[in-house]
This record gives structure tokens, C-alpha cells and sequence, in this order.
């Protein structure tokens, strides 16, 4: 039996619908949530993506601002930006695309914006609440993503053995918060685990964050499990390019129970979830309770 393809784009579709009549909602209280994008340099895909963010922040009924500054911007230059859009009212939510250029120091500038803001949940003190379980915290949209697409295949996840793969700070670690409040028994796995391909037989969820393309393979997957592609490859194919995942799609697909495609899958839940959290950190800063 092949297995059920998770609907990442649709799902993602009808959060942004809901999302539109929460934020007309909250156009009750005189404000309209607004979120800030910071762009630097002109990675083509980092455009790409900040081109949608932008277009269905607008969707959403948001305000949207852009921030373009050349890739040979100063930290000092990005630090008063951030500053200034910390103690701009009409901003609820910052986002710093990532990469950024290597002399600029990342993650002094993530601590540099306001948690209250801090729509990517990159700032300690975000990663510090979702650790310890505090409601309040903006959490990692791609980790949110993946845990919603799961539960629309599983609505309860309790007891379920989910390997990560990745260790990242954006996505394996959090990812990995998140499944423990569902209950899951959670095992990490990284470049340096010894039998990452033995683990993964052993798991009921795999969510595969590696940044290598196609690493997991059809052997590697139990009869039955979900699977979960948080990779995007772009990979050059005859006169244009094609874009693949961190899982090999056509294997895995005639072993798992469900399976997201790469594109199609996580990729749109991010972008559901950034808004949602632009909403969150604006009712929030706004002492409104969600309607
Ligand atoms: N501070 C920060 N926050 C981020 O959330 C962040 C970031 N930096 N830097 C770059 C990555 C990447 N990212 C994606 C979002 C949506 C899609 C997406 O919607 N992809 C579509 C199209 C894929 C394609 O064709 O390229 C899909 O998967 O179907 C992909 C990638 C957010 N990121
Ligand atoms: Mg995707």
C-alpha cells in the first residue's frame, strides 16, 4: 500500500483562511497585526520565500514591511534596524531571514530583537519557554508545522517513538520540545549518530531535518510509519532545476503510512504558522485574549 501524501498546501490554505477572520476579529481593538521582514543580500530562493511571506501576510488582512539591505550591510547597521523596529508600534512581529552573511554575528542579532516580536521563537527566551512549557512563548514555525501536519493524520501522537534527524536550533531542537508535550518518546539523531538508519526502523514518526538530500532511504522506514520532509533541494534537471527533500520520496512512499511531499508540504505550513505567531505576539502585546 503506498502511503497516504499529506496535503501540506491545502492544509496550509485553510489555516490562512481562518487566520483572516481572527485578524478581522482583532481589528476590534483599533490595530492591525503587522509584521517586518529583514532581507539581506539577494539569495535568489531567501527572495522567493520573502516574496510569499510578504504576499500572504497582505492575504491574511496584515500589514506587511520589508526591510532590503545589501549583503555587505554593517551589525551595527542591523542592530539599529532591529532597535527601531523593536520600539515601532505598528510592528508586531520581526523576522530576520537566515541565512545571513558570515561577518555578521547571527545570533547576537536574534537575541537583539524583542521577544515579545520574535515571530521566528529564535531568541533565548522564547527557546527558554517552550522548554519549560510557558504558554506565552512564540514558538519555531517549522516545528509547529510539522506537528500539525502529524496530527491531522494522528490526532493524539501519546506514546508514539519519533526520530528527529537535525539538531538544529530552528528546527530539530524544538521539534523535539514539541513532540514531548505530545506525549511522544523522542530520540535527537545528528550527523555524528552511529546507526541513524537502526533508529529509524524503530520509530512510529520520522521527521527528517538533515540538509542532506534524499539521506532517508525506503529500507530505513517501519512498515506503516509517518514520515515527515522538512528538506528543500533544488536540484538542477534537464534546462531548469527540480526541488527534492531530505527523504527519498519514491522509496519511502510504498513503505510509510503518510508521507509530506517536497514541495507541497512543509514549506506552506511555515509560512501559515509565521503569520499565526504574528497574530499571537500582536494579541499578546496588545493584553487581548485569542478570540
Ligand atoms: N528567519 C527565518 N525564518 C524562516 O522561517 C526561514 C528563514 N529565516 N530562512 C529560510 C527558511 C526557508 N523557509 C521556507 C519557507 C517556506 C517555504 C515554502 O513555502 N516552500 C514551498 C515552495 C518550495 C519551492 O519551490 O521552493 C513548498 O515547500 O511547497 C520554503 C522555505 C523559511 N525559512
Ligand atoms: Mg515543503
Amino acid at each position: 500500500m503506498a502511503a497516504r501524501i499529506i496535503d501540506g498546501k491545502t492544509t496550509a490554505a485553510g489555516l490562512l483562511a481562518e487566520l483572516k477572520e481572527k485578524v478581522e476579529a482583532f481589528g476590534k481593538t483599533g490595530r492591525t497585526p503587522g509584521l517586518a521582514v529583514v532581507l539581506v543580500g539577494n539569495d535568489p530562493a531567501s527572495a522567493v520565500y520573502v516574496r510569499a511571506k510578504a504576499r500572504q501576510t497582505v492575504e491574511a488582512g496584515m500589514r506587511s514591511f520589508e526591510h532590503r539591505l545589501p549583503e555587505d550591510v554593517s551589525q551595527d547597521q542591523l542592530m539599529r534596524l532591529v532597535e527601531t523596529l523593536n520600539h515601532d508600534f505598528a510592528v508586531d512581529g520581526i523576522l530576520v531571514q537566515l541565512p545571513l552573511p558570515p561577518h555578521i554575528d547571527a545570533a547576537a542579532l536574534l537575541s537583539a530583537v524583542d521577544p515579545a516580536k520574535d515571530v521566528d521563537g529564535f531568541h533565548p527566551i522564547n527557546a527558554g519557554r517552550l522548554a519549560t512549557g510557558d504558554a506565552r512563548a512564540l514558538t519555531p514555525c517549522t516545528p509547529l508545522g510539522c506537528i500539525h501536519l502529524l496530527k491531522c493524520v494522528e490526532a493524539d501522537l501519546t506514546g508514539a517513538h519519533a526520530l528527529v534527524i537535525g539538531r538544529s536550533n530552528i528546527v530539530g531542537k524544538p521539534l523535539g520540545q514539541l513532540l514531548l508535550g505530545e506525549n511522544c518518546t523522542v530520540t535527537i539523531a545528528h550527523s555524528r549518530t552511529r546507526d541513524v538508519a537502526e533508529l529509524c526502523r524503530a520509530a512510529d514518526i520520522v521527521i527528517a531535518a538533515t540538509g542532506q538530500p534524499e539521506m532517508v532511504r525506503g529500507d530505513w522506514i517501519k512498515r506503516g510509519a509517518l514520515v515527515i520532509d522538512v528538506g528543500i533541494h533544488r536540484i538542477a534537471a534537464n534546462n531548469g532545476h527540480r526541488v527534492i527533500g531530505d527523504v527519498a520520496f519514491d522509496e519511502v512512499r510504498d513503505r510509510a503510512g503518510a508521507i509530506t511531499p517536497v514541495p507541497g508540504g512543509v514549506g506552506p505550513m511555515t509560512i501559515a504558522y509565521l503569520l499565526q505567531n504574528t497574530l499571537k505576539a500582536a494579541r499578546q502585546r496588545s493584553g487581548v485574549a485569542a478570540i
